[in-house]
């Protein structure tokens, strides 16, 4: 996992790219340690056939075995808590040790503590939740509470627009919401959150858009599924020149001796204070981390 020092409470880590690969297809398996993924997401779910499920976890303890990851996280989704799957699923967790395990369809606290229950055997496997229902959104504050372990909530609109009839349209207009109380659940706990996917990888202009809205709604990446879309999210949540460029000055602002015992200053007519000294230091580890992982790669 690649993290930098936080001076604040939700974590820095590089999150901006999450891509989905379906453990059933071994072209795309082969496929992910030429990627520049943040995350690669191993999906036991959605993307494979119920009579498959046995020949997917096979794939991913070859996959483990053979070729780990290297410089990223890797997670693995598994089958619903309460569904015939999940048991084998966890198994295969507690036996492959990645990253971190990805719930889906998480209801409420309790499906997060029972999950905790089920991979105690592996404490250095962190939790992350899918918010995809309609109960989870409700109860989204109770989850992102729920255990020390969960460290990341990953929004599913495909499901969230199942569970409540909302239709899929540019603008996610009627879904904003929801997708806020989502985002404001994870930072209350100091959590990450990944945005959902954008099914129309063909669709590049839209999904660049869905990425900068994604961005402003304060997101720290996105879940992608296709390797086309890779590139547009690493950019759209990558610190901007002009974000870079106005950090530096507000920490070389607050190191002149004259700040030294200011809490609030002047920049050029903006109100500038040190809760934005905090963010502006935040946000230049994150680009030097990122300028160190291309320097080495
Ligand atoms: C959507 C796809 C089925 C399209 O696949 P395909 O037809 O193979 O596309 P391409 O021909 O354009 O692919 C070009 C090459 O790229 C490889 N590829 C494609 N997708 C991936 C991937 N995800 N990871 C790695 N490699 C990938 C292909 O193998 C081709 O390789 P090559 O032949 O060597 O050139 C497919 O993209 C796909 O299956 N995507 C992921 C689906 C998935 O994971 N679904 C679950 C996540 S979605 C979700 O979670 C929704 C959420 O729960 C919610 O409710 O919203
Ligand atoms: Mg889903």
């Amino acid at each position: 996992m690649t993290t930098v020092s936080s001076p604040t409470s939700h974590s820095a880590r590089i999150r901006r790219s999450c891509l989905s690969v379906p453990a059933i297809n071994q072209r795309a398996l082969d496929k992910t340690h030429g990627l520049d993924c943040d995350v690669v997401i191993f999906d036991l779910e959605d993307s494979v056939f119920p009579e498959k499920k046995g020949e997917a976890r096979d794939n991913l303890r070859r996959f483990f075995r053979q070729t780990p990851l290297e410089g990223r996280e890797a997670v693995i989704r598994t089958n619903a808590i309460g569904s015939e799957f999940q048991r084998a699923d966890i198994d295969l967790v507690l036996e492959l040790a990645p990253d971190a395990v990805l719930l889906p369809k998480v209801d409420g606290p309790q499906d997060i503590r029972e999950a905790a229950d089920l991979a105690a055997a592996s404490p250095g496997v962190r939790l992350w939740a899918m918010m995809e229902t309609a109960k989870g959104v409700l109860n989204a504050a109770a989850i992102a509470a729920a255990d020390a372990r969960l460290d990341c909530l990953v929004l599913g609109l495909n499901d969230l627009r199942k569970d409540t009839g909302v239709p899929s349209e540019h603008g996610r207009t009627y879904l904003v919401p929801w997708i806020m109380q989502v985002v404001l659940a994870a930072r209350a706990h100091g959590l990450d959150v990944i945005d959902s996917v954008f099914n129309d990888f063909w669709d590049t202009d839209g999904f660049a858009a869905e990425c900068s809205q994604g961005r402003a709604m304060g997101f720290d990446g996105k879940m992608l599924i296709h390797p086309a879309q890779i590139e547009g999210a690493n950019q759209a949540f990558s610190p901007s020149a002009e974000a870079i460029a106005e950090a530096e000055a507000i920490v070389t602002a607050f190191a002149d001796p004259a700040a030294r015992d200011l809490n609030v200053i002047n920049m050029n007519g903006q109100m500038v204070e040190r809760l934005h000294l905090e963010q502006a230091e935040r946000l230049l580890a994150k680009t030097r981390h990122l300028t160190n992982r291309k320097t080495t790669a």
